[in-house]
């Protein structure tokens, strides 16, 4: 993505999301992809629980643009497609889950694990090593509580370790709890939020909605650097952006 591109934060009920931001365990920065509650329906009331904010790696603009650039916001909510692209795709994913509501580590981790399982069924990959993974992955949890402003961090890397964090606070700390070595985990965390059955549409609409205005942006700033009567000199050219098309 080039550096012309202005990512906004945003703020999920009070709870603010920086632009960009370097996760626990990272040496890169990530923008702001998209963020959204994650609420439950009781007694006909919209209840808020968590805030959630998706930080993507830059590269992820090139990377997605290649097939969804020139599609709307609302065809980019409603492609299944999409989302498993963004889950799947070869670059780093940050996510911050600050609780808006009291919760402990075990009603979270369990929540989490339940719709992990679910998809790992529901495709056909449920295999030991998942299930070792998540038992690990409960285990994190076991003695953590969250109160409200408190956050869940969790770091995934293309290669598939996921790195999960706690933050009592608003900043990013630099340490982090635990990784676990599985790609399916890592992948399944961010596929049960903005996947198919994800917990959180407000989320998804909202990622779908930046990255369709973000691939315009690259697709007009890459075609204006490859058009020699808009360009003084090679030198201008962003050799990182030609690279990647
Ligand atoms: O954000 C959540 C979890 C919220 C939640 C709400 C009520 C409870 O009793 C427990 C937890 C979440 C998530 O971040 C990811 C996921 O796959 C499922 C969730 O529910």
């Amino acid at each position: 993505m080039s550096s012309s591109h202005a990512v906004t934060q945003l703020e999920v009920d009070s709870y603010l999301f920086p632009a960009e931001v370097k996760p626990p365990s990272s040496t890169k920065n990530l923008f702001l992809g998209g963020a959204g509650a994650r609420g439950l329906e009781i007694d006909g009331k919209f209840i808020k629980f968590t805030a959630i904010g998706v930080y993507l790696e830059h590269n992820a603009v090139s990377s997605l643009a290649v097939n969804w650039k020139g599609k709307t916001a609302e065809e980019l909510t409603d492609s299944v497609e999409f989302f498993n692209d963004i889950v799947t795709g070869p670059f780093e994913k940050f996510i911050q889950v600050t609780t808006i509501l009291p919760l402990t580590g075990q009603q979270y981790s369990e929540k989490v694990a339940e719709n992990c399982v679910a998809h790992w069924k529901a495709i056909g990959t449920y295999t030991d090593a998942e299930s070792k993974a998540i038992e690990k992955f409960l285990e994190v949890f076991k003695n953590e509580n969250f109160p409200p402003g408190s956050s869940i961090l969790f770091t995934q890397s293309p290669l598939g370790s996921l790195t999960i964090s706690f933050s009592k606070g608003d900043s990013l700390p630099e340490s982090w709890n635990a990784v676990i070595e599985n790609k399916q985990l890592s992948e399944a965390v961010l596929q049960s939020i903005i996947g198919k059955h994800g917990v959180s549409p407000e989320a998804k609409q909202n990622l779908a909605a930046r990255l369709s205005e973000l691939f315009e942006q690259w697709e007009s700033s890459s075609t204006r650097e490859l058009d020699p009567e808009k360009v003084e000199g090679a030198a201008n050219c962003d050799l990182k952006m030609l690279a990647a098309k």
